[in-house]
């Protein structure tokens, strides 16, 4: 069972990253990610989508033209776990 982190964990956290606010009362983080043309934002889904599988923690998101809203939690603990935060980084980085 992967760990739940606590609040102050997870202000920590989301202050390391840049764009990033909670949502689901906190037991969730959101992203919006603009980009020039739906070619651009569904390459940018193709490559988080690998770097999901081979996390083996998957984004919950939606997408429309050149904009992808993206969630992070963590089904296993019903709210935020490191795994979040380790994917939300690895996403700003593509
Ligand atoms: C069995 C498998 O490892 C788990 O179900 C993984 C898969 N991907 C996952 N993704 C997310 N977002 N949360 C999880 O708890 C989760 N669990």
């Amino acid at each position: 069972m992967i760990q739940k982190l606590d609040r102050t964990e997870c202000d920590s956290a989301l202050q390391a990253l840049d764009g990033w606010t909670y949502s689901r009362d906190g037991d969730a983080i959101t992203k919006t990610y603009k980009f020039k043309s739906f070619v651009m934002a569904f390459g940018w889904m193709s490559s988080a989508a690998i770097l999901a599988e081979k996390a083996d923690h998957h984004p919950e998101w939606f997408n429309v033209y050149n904009r992808v809203d993206v969630t992070l939690t963590t089904h296993d603990c019903d709210g935020l776990s490191a795994r979040d935060f380790a994917l939300a980084k690895k996403f700003d980085a593509i």
